[in-house]
């Protein structure tokens, strides 16, 4: 989403009640059940506050027969009990103790909901990934999403937490404010009067801490990108001893970052220091009117005065809880719209028939381009069972796009990819995948066992993945590194050599006995000898499947039963 717009979007109102929808939504009975807690929190917190009345009035009365204390004892003799001082203190401290332990069984559900928001955030943020299509997955910067799966699932559950708080502090106001009324109405205006004049008169700053709450996260989206990408290609930066200029490429984004952190601190801080003394201009302003110009009971003024400082002093809570709350919420806004960007960019998988291959995949009169720059054009390739087909030609002239249009990657502007006659769209996709062994160009490995790479945490007998291990011609080291098929691979397979880091994607493809395997470039940068083992294994795979071969490599096409040349322009047949 553009950023202003997300702006704008994020300091409306709006955007606030669609989180709080949001959470409502995902957890309607945990949160209606917490919402009742509060409540039960706040009457029981309401009988402590209505015991103080007659312990304050006797303190400042002595003798406790003002007009106020008549109405209080009415009420405690309805219930049959003294207004005592001792029997006042154990009402109180009776009232505080329910209202914690209500209180703690209503944080307890909104714990549990906060770590449910979080999982679920994150399971939907990978699902809808793992269905993006694969022009929408290639252009993604992994920090911003292994940053959202981390952090930002987490603080957006944790703002749950923060708002259950705020709403306790509005509950607890609210409660005072009805206790209020039983011996005031003064003090129930002034209450809400006041309350209101300082959350409006301090709104602005809640407001600039949402903007600064925003602009943090998305200085962090960016500068976890960033980091994410360096870390990933360290060793050529630091062998040419570049890494100096990484910082450089994060400085913007942490400008902007300290910029936000610095505003939403001042918020806070003016927020907290307006606070105190607004409170208490009002409460010794509300004094000298009740006081002094309208001759209000002393005592009555007293409690009057509790009171009101008591409604005061929760809307202040209120109101650095949801500064508080200002700050997380743009974790759950970014996320959101990642996760609503990402759903809407799921692969068109509309294709229900069963698949079992069983004698060749083609291409049929393809065309395809990338925005202006054709790719293929009236483009054919067949694949045969129990064959080897390699692909060859110069470079960016398509093998690669080829491969994506077989294993249903991209779709064909025109023509059609065919699996056994049937085109591609009309079978699922999810079968045909099942039949693909992929041996991408880039290493892809775990930091992990050579177990977990090639099952990738499948449970398979020891002999599958011992097969699967012959089969890439990769017993030898396995068996002679150490911990075996438990031995690491260290970090992309670091600790393995290049032809055995290939040999382990091999056995990886294979494993699930795949009806076509596809290599792309599985074994440029190897010197010759081990080329030659792994194409020996490659040869000894096509008993039971199709081989599809993408290579510059010349020693390829001497094990191809079919070479095809491609140069952008016609195909020719080789061999
Ligand atoms: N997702 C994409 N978006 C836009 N252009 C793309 C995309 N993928 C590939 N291309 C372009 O399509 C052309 C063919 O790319 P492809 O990777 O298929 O070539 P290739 O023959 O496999 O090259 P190489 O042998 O160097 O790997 C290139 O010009 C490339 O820039």
């Amino acid at each position: 989403m553009d950023r202003s717009l997300l702006l704008r979007c994020y300091l409306s109102k709006s955007m606030f009640i669609d989180t709080c929808l949001f959470y409502f939504r995902e957890f309607p009975r945990q949160i209606v059940a917490t919402l009742l807690l509060l409540l039960l929190a706040g009457a029981v917190e309401s009988i402590g506050a209505v015991s103080i009345v007659p312990l304050l009035s006797a303190l400042i009365d002595g003798n406790a027969s003002n007009p106020l204390m008549k109405n209080i004892e009415m009420v405690f003799s309805h219930f049959d009990v003294v207004p005592s001082l001792t029997n006042v203190l154990v009402i109180i401290c009776a009232a505080m103790v329910g209202r914690a332990v209500i209180f703690l069984l209503a944080y307890k559900q909104v714990g549990y909901v906060e770590a449910e928001v979080a999982t679920r955030l994150r399971t939907r943020l990978l699902g809808g990934l793992l269905r993006a299509n694969w022009s929408y997955y290639i252009k993604q910067p992994a920090g911003k999403l292994t940053y959202a799966l981390s952090t930002e699932s987490t603080l957006a559950g944790r703002g749950l937490r923060i708002l259950a708080l705020a709403l306790s502090h509005i509950i607890q106001a609210v409660v005072y404010l009805g206790v209020a009324s039983f011996f005031s109405w003064q003090i129930v205006l002034a209450g809400i009067a006041c309350g209101s004049l300082m959350m409006f008169s301090l709104n602005f700053l809640i407001k600039r801490i949402r903007a600064a709450g925003l602009k943090q996260t998305n200085a962090l989206n960016a500068m976890n990108a960033i980091f994410t990408d360096a870390l990933a290609g360290v060793k050529p930066l630091k062998v040419m001893n570049v890494e100096r200029l990484l910082v450089g490429h994060i400085e913007d984004q942490s400008e902007q970052f300290k910029e936000a952190a610095r505003k939403s601190a001042m918020g806070m801080g003016l927020m907290s220091s307006i606070q105190e003394p607004f409170t208490t201009v009002l409460v010794a302003g509300g004094l000298y009117v009740g006081y002094v110009l309208m001759k209000i009971d002393a005592a009555l003024i007293l409690v009057m005065a509790f009171y009101f400082h008591r409604i005061l002093s929760r809307v202040s809570s209120f109101q650095q809880t949801m500064q508080n709350y200002g700050i997380l919420e743009g974790n759950l806004i970014s996320l959101i719209g990642k996760i609503n960007e990402i759903n809407s960019q799921s692969e068109c998988r509309t294709g229900k028939k069963s698949v079992d291959f069983q004698s060749e995949v083609g291409l049929r009169d393809v065309s395809l381009s990338y925005g202006d720059r054709d790719v293929l054009r009236n483009f054919n390739l067949s694949v045969p069972m129990n064959r080897i087909t390699a692909l060859c030609g110069p470079s960016g002239v398509g093998k690669t796009t080829t491969i994506d249009l077989i294993v249903g990657l991209v779709r064909p502007d025109e023509g059609e990819v065919l699996v056994d006659g049937v085109p591609l769209s009309d079978l699922d996709m999810n079968a045909w995948r099942e039949q693909i062994g992929y041996v991408p160009q880039e290493v892809f490995l775990f930091n992990d066992t050579i177990r977990m790479n090639i099952t990738l945490g499948r449970d398979v007998e020891d002999e599958e993945v011992w097969r699967a291990v012959d089969a890439a011609g990769a017993r030898d080291f396995v068996e002679t590194s150490e911990g075996g098929l438990d031995g690491f691979v260290g970090e992309q397979g670091r600790a393995l050599s290049g032809g055995q880091r290939q040999r382990l994607m091999i056995a990886r493809a294979v494993i699930a006995r795949p009806r076509l395997l596809v290599l792309d470039e599985a074994t440029s940068g190897l010197d010759e000898k081990t080329e030659k083992s792994i194409l020996d294994s490659i040869v000894r795979l096509k008993d039971n499947m199709a081989v599809l071969i993408v290579s510059h490599q010349q020693a390829v096409r001497t094990i191809a039963d079919e070479v095809i040349v491609y140069n952008g322009q016609k195909r020719e047949l080789e061999g």
